[in-house]
C-alpha cells in the first residue's frame, strides 16, 4: 500500500480563533533537531532511497502533521468539557496518561470540567453514562505510581450513536480514547458518527498496547515496561534450567499476533536459545524441526531456554490460523495454549530419547502488563498526553497522537487501524533474535507466511 500526502492529513474542526496559553512561548520557535515547529511536517519515510522513490518535490512527499501546542486554538478553554476513557487490556502507563491529560487540561488550558468514563466504552452507554468521575489535578496526583487504570477498562461492543448521545448528554467537547487497535477502531466509528451529525466534538486517540501491534508509532507506551518485566521471568527459568538435569525453561508471553514482547524480552535477557513468535511458523517434527533442535541443545549444553509468544504456532492446535476458537467480547480471536502444547511435546520427545527433562514453565502474562510504567514509559506517557491535549484544543479530530521516528505527530485514526504492526521475519529485529539465540532461521519447512506489513511500517 502506497501512502500519499492526502492520506496523512488530519481533520480540523475549523478555524482556530482563540489564543493558546502557549502562544507567547511559541512566537520565536523554529524547527530544530529537537523541535518541530507548527506548520512543519514529519516525514513518513526516512531513507534516501524511499524518498527518492516518490520522485516528488519535498513539500509533497508523504508526511505527518507535527504534534504540539499551537499559537491559536479552536476551543474556548473556559467552556470546554473533556472526557477520558481507557479501553481494552491493561498496559503500564494508563494512569500516567490520565494524569498527564488532566494536568495539562487543568493547569495550562484552565479547563474546569474533566469527566472520566468508567470501565471502558461500557461507560459511554446509556445505562452507565451518569456513572462518571470528575477528574481534578488533586485526584490524579499520585495515580502514576500504580499499574492498571483508575477508570477501569473492559472489552465488548458498543453502539457508536449511543456513545455520541452520551457525549452530547454530558456536554463533552473533546474526548480522549486511550485504547489499542480495538479502541482506535471504536474511536474511528465514534468520530464518524459525530461527523455524520455535524457535531463539534473532537475525538483524539492515545494508542495503547503492550503487544506493540499498532502501526505508525515507533513503540506503543507501556511496551518497554512490559518487556523489561518479562525479562525477569526469562532470567528465572534460565537459572532454573541451568541448575537442573536436562533443564528446560519455557516462558510464555503475551503477543496475540505480534511477537515484539517475546523478541525484545529475549534480547534483553540474552538467555534464550529459542524464540517462537506468531510471524514465523515452525514445524515440530523432523530432523530440522523444533523438537530435534531442543534435543540437540539439551544433549550439547544440558539445558534449553525457550521464549514463546502466545500467538505462535497456532497452526499446531488443530484450528485454522487466526480463526476457529471463537472470539472475545471485542471480537478478538481466542488463542489456543501453545505454551502447554510445546511443553507436553518437548517432555514426551526428550523422555522418549532418554533425556527425561526437568521442566520449568512460566506463564507470567498478567504479571507483565499490570505493573506501573517504568521511568522511560512515564516520560513517554506524559508527553503523549500533552500532545493529545494540544491536538484536541486546536480542533484536531479523528486522529491519534503517536511518536514516529522520535517525533510526536498526529496520525489519522483510520490509518491507526489500517494494518497491524508485526515483527518482520526479513527485518533487522528478527535478525538480531537469530544472531542472539543461534536458532535456525526456520524450524522445518514451515508454510509460507502471510505478508501483512507495508514496506515502511
Ligand atoms: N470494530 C469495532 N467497532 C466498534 N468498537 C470496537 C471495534 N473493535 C473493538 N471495539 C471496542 O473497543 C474497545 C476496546 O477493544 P479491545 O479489542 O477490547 O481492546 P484494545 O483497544 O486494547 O485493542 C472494546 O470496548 C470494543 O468493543
Ligand atoms: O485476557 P485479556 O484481558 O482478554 O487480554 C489478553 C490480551 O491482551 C493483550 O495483553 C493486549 O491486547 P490489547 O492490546 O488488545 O489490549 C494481549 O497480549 C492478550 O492476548
Ligand atoms: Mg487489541
Amino acid at each position: 500500500m502506497t501512502l500519499h500526502l492526502d492520506d496523512l492529513r488530519v481533520r480540523h474542526l475549523g478555524e482556530c480563533r482563540y489564543d493558546s496559553p502557549f502562544s507567547e512561548s511559541l512566537s520565536t520557535k523554529q524547527t530544530s533537531p529537537h523541535y518541530v515547529a507548527e506548520g512543519d511536517r514529519v516525514l513518513l519515510e526516512d531513507t534516501v532511497s524511499m524518498l527518492a522513490g516518490h520522485d516528488l518535490p519535498a513539500g509533497l512527499v508523504p508526511s505527518f502533521e507535527a504534534a504540539g501546542p499551537r499559537r491559536k486554538i479552536y476551543f474556548d478553554p473556559a467552556t470546554v468539557t473533556a472526557g477520558v476513557v481507557t479501553c481494552g487490556g491493561l498496559c503500564p502507563g494508563l494512569n500516567n496518561v490520565i494524569r498527564g491529560l488532566v494536568q495539562e487540561l487543568s493547569v495550562h488550558y484552565k479547563v474546569k470540567r474533566i469527566l472520566g468514563f468508567r470501565n471502558g466504552l461500557q461507560g459511554l452507554t446509556a445505562e452507565h453514562r451518569e456513572d462518571t468521575v470528575e477528574l481534578t489535578p488533586e485526584d490524579v496526583r499520585d495515580i502514576h505510581h500504580a499499574g492498571g487504570t483508575i477508570l477501569g477498562s473492559s472489552r465488548g461492543g458498543q453502539d457508536a450513536d449511543e456513545m455520541v448521545d452520551t457525549l452530547v448528554a454530558r456536554g463533552v467537547d473533546v474526548m480522549f480514547v486511550i485504547g489499542g487497535d480495538g479502541g482506535m477502531r471504536a474511536a474511528t466509528f465514534l468520530g464518524n458518527a459525530i461527523r455524520a451529525r455535524g457535531l463539534d466534538i473532537a475525538v483524539i486517540g492515545v494508542p495503547k498496547t503492550i503487544d506493540n501491534d499498532l502501526p505508525f508509532t515507533d513503540q506503543s507506551f507501556g511496551f518497554q515496561s512490559a518487556f523489561a518485566r518479562a525479562t525477569d521471568f526469562i532470567s528465572a527459568v534460565a537459572v532454573e534450567a541451568a541448575a537442573s538435569p536436562n533443564g528446560v525453561g519455557i516462558v510464555k508471553l503475551m503477543g496475540r499476533h505480534s511477537g515484539f514482547i517475546a523478541s525484545y524480552a529475549a534480547l534483553a535477557a540474552n538467555a534464550a536459545d529459542i524464540v517462537l513468535i506468531p510471524e514465523v511458523p515452525f514445524v515440530l517434527e523432523g530432523a530440522d524441526g523444533l523438537l530435534a533442535h531442543v534435543e540437540q541443545q539439551v544433549r550439547t549444553k544440558g539445558r534449553v531456554v525457550i521464549v514463546l509468544a502466545e500467538g505462535a504456532g497456532q497452526e499446531h492446535l488443530g484450528v485454522p490460523r487466526h480463526n476457529g476458537r471463537g472470539t472475545d467480547a471485542s471480537g478478538n480471536v481466542k488463542l489456543g495454549n501453545i505454551g502447554e502444547l510445546v511443553k507436553e511435546r518437548i517432555t514426551a520427545h526428550l523422555t522418549a530419547e532418554g533425556l527425561t527433562p526437568t521442566m520449568r514453565y512460566i506463564d507470567p502474562s498478567y504479571a507483565v502488563r499490570s505493573i506501573a510504567a517504568n521511568a522511560y514509559d512515564s516520560v513517554y506517557c506524559l508527553r503523549l498526553a500533552h500532545a493529545a491535549v494540544h491536538a484536541a484544543m486546536a480542533g484536531r479530530t479523528e486522529a491519534a497522537v503517536a511518536r514516529w521516528r522520535r517525533r510526536f505527530v498526529h496520525v489519522p485514526l483510520s490509518l491507526m487501524t489500517s494494518r497491524r504492526n508485526q515483527v518482520d521475519p526479513d527485518g533487522d529485529l528478527w535478525m538480531s533474535v537469530l544472531e542472539t539465540t543461534c536458532q535456525p532461521a526456520r524450524f522445518g519447512r514451515a508454510p509460507v507466511r502471510e505478508k501483512v506489513r507495508a514496506g515502511f511500517c
